[in-house]
């Protein structure tokens, strides 16, 4: 049986090869492409704005109330993201959240929203990020208290909107927790004297069409070591969200993340 998806931010970069990939996956249907009510391809067929082709269903601003959905996928923005989240709580439809960017707020919300459906939110659908999520896990643990400085770079093409990255963010989360350093500092300049242990320091870089690349720098006095993910195609990301709508279809309500689809 198919699973049928809804797509939030159908037209934008990872909404249209949703539509895409979708289109060439027999266990996937499409069954509404949703953006921003005023976008200029409102209306028109999304697999066309995907490149791909037409099939039949249109962009609109909301899920037609007739569709049958399994599943909803958010690639937008913050505030698609929390209009999204109140049509999946009202209609119980289980919701895959791609968007980052998001404040505490929106994750108090969207927490909240789980205890009336089900909801997975990551900031990377990467199969991969998500295993180095593990990695990086495990690695602070292991050097934790024994004199390491943890730097993370991330690098992303220049239409991205949100900066440090979602997975930045977790990656130094994820950090911060394992090795109890306390301080998060973006970038550095002028004098700032020698670096403090317990800093982590986070740095964005945003140049030309790079889709995605996280290294996670653990230096001591004499070794370095990095984590690194290079993403090529936005499709990684893509083909991990269609796999998280297949794994959260039919779940009852509650948080799930892409280490609950990957069994870590
Ligand atoms: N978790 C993951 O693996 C990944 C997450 N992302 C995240 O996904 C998000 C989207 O990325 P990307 O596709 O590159 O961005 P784009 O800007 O290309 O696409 C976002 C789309 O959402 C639309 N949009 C704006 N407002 C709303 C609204 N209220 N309701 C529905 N749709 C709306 C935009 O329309 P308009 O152009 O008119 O504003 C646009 O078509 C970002 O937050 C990004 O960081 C990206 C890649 C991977
Ligand atoms: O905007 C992007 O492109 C990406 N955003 C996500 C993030 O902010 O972590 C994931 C991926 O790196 C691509």
């Amino acid at each position: 049986m198919k699973t049928h998806i809804a797509i939030n931010g159908a037209c934008g970069r990872m909404g249209q090869r949703l539509v895409a990939l979708a289109a060439e996956d027999a266990a996937l249907q499409v069954v509404a492409a949703l953006d921003s009510p005023k976008h200029p391809r409102a209306g028109h067929d999304a697999g066309e704005v995907a490149g791909v082709p037409k099939n039949g269903v249109p962009i609109t601003g909301e899920i037609p109330l007739s569709a049958r959905i399994d599943c909803v996928i958010d690639f937008s923005i913050p505030a698609g993201t929390m209009a999204i989240l109140k049509t999946c709580v009202d209609r119980k439809l289980p919701l895959v959240i791609a968007t980052t960017g998001l404040e505490k707020e929106h994750r108090d919300q969207i927490a909240e929203a789980a205890h009336e459906t089900a909801i997975l939110l990551s900031p990377s659908m990467s199969l991969v990020v998500n295993v180095l999520f593990k990695l990086t896990k495990l690695t602070a643990e292991a050097l934790a208290g024994k004199g390491f400085d943890v730097e993370i770079v991330e690098r992303h093409h220049r239409f991205k909107k949100d900066s440090p990255s979602g997975t930045a963010v977790q990656f130094a989360k994820i950090v911060q927790d394992a090795m109890k350093q306390s301080e998060i500092v973006h970038g550095r300049e002028g004098i700032v004297g020698e670096r403090p242990s317990g800093e982590i320091g986070v740095h964005a870089v945003r140049a030309g069409d790079n889709v995605g690349e996280h290294t996670i720098i653990f230096s001591a006095l004499g070794e370095t070591m990095e984590l690194v993910h290079k993403g090529y195609s936005r499709d990684s990301y893509a083909r991990g969200a269609l796999l998280a709508a297949k794994f959260l279809a039919g779940k009852p309500a509650g948080m799930y993340t892409m280490a609950d689809v990957l069994g870590l």
